[in-house]
């Protein structure tokens, strides 16, 4: 007799190595923290679902987002990242076909902690952005402490280890907002090219439209899109404090040829000044020191400049 399959689900060859999907509303938390902790080991990726932040707040950030894009070119240009600036804040537009360069344009700027917010580069417009962009920034800070929470204690930590190794109330958050309209080039043109997030944890929302991709095992994996699910990444910075055991996952985006593609990350970034080394309560004769102690503000210098690290 023939067994009935259910269409939507991958056979299991696949399904072995597709990324994590953790269900945050496990009443079995240990259970829930094993597998943060696992994926966070293997992948440096896994999605979450049952996150606790409403869907119906996930529909108005990604409408705030849209219409943004959606809005004239001057206009857009009045939150434009300052010529010569050196902070990354502000929108930038790259969509000019330039042998080599990305196709995307995106808006960045600082959502926590209050003192670090630069308002100049929150978009007036659409009128209710700001609203919906502090409400995200609450529920997403609830989430990526939850998370670190987890990985803090898979280290054998107190729960609060990995965010006061960031930098405590001082721990920056920052929203992107990344758009990648449709690419009629024939070749594969990147939305953004390979890379591992510099910060500390990335939460990630998109839309529909897939694109993003890791690398693992020799071999690029399309991140599928599940409708209700957050993806978290792990950054360089987790990786250093954890010495090691967390993976930092490297990605990239590719572009569609017929329709637009948008993600919204948020990057929880240490305190520039705060030192990004391995937590010494770690290190011991059998687990020594991977990583030489940088400060923040010196590593992203570094790396952007891709000058060697320790
Ligand atoms: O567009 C995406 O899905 C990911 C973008 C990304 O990797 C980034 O902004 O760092
Ligand atoms: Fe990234």
């Amino acid at each position: 007799m023939e067994i009935e399959r259910d269409q939507h689900i991958s056979p299991p060859s696949l399904l072995a190595q597709t990324i994590p999907i953790i269900d945050l509303s496990n009443l079995d938390e240990e259970l829930v923290a094993r597998l943060v902790v696992q994926a966070s080991e293997e992948w440096g990726i896994f999605h979450v679902v049952n996150h606790g932040i409403p869907l119906d707040l996930i529909r108005r950030l990604k409408e705030v987002g849209t219409q943004f894009f959606e809005l004239p070119e001057t206009e857009k240009k009045s939150v434009a990242k300052q010529d010569g600036s050196k902070d990354f804040e502000g929108y930038t537009t790259n969509l000019k076909y330039v042998e080599g360069e990305v196709w995307t344009e995106n808006l960045f700027h600082r959502i926590w902690p209050p003192s670090c917010i630069n308002f100049n580069y929150w978009p007036k417009n659409p009128p209710h952005y700001r609203e919906v962009i502090e409400e995200y920034t609450e529920d997403t800070k609830k989430l990526s402490e939850r998370i670190l929470g987890y990985l803090s204690e898979g280290l054998g930590l107190p729960r609060e280890a990995l965010i006061q190794g960031l930098g405590g109330e001082s721990t920056e958050y920052v929203m992107r907002i990344n758009n990648y309209p449709p690419d009629t080039k024939p070749d594969l043109t990147l939305g953004v090219p390979e890379h591992t997030d510099i910060i500390g944890i990335t939460i990630i929302i998109t839309n529909e439209v897939p694109g993003l991709q890791i690398f693992k095992d020799d071999r690029w994996f399309d991140v599928h899109y599940i409708p209700s699910a957050i993806t978290v990444n792990i950054g360089d910075q987790i990786m250093r404090l954890s010495n090691g055991k967390y993976k930092n996952v490297l990605h990239r985006a590719i572009v569609d040829k017929e329709k637009q593609r948008m993600s919204w990350p948020v990057f929880v970034d240490a305190n520039p000044d705060v030192v990004i080394g391995p937590l010494p309560e770690l290190i011991t004769c059998s687990n020594p020191s991977k990583f030489k102690p940088i400060t923040c503000k010196d590593f992203k210098y570094r790396r952007l400049l891709k000058l060697p690290i320790e």
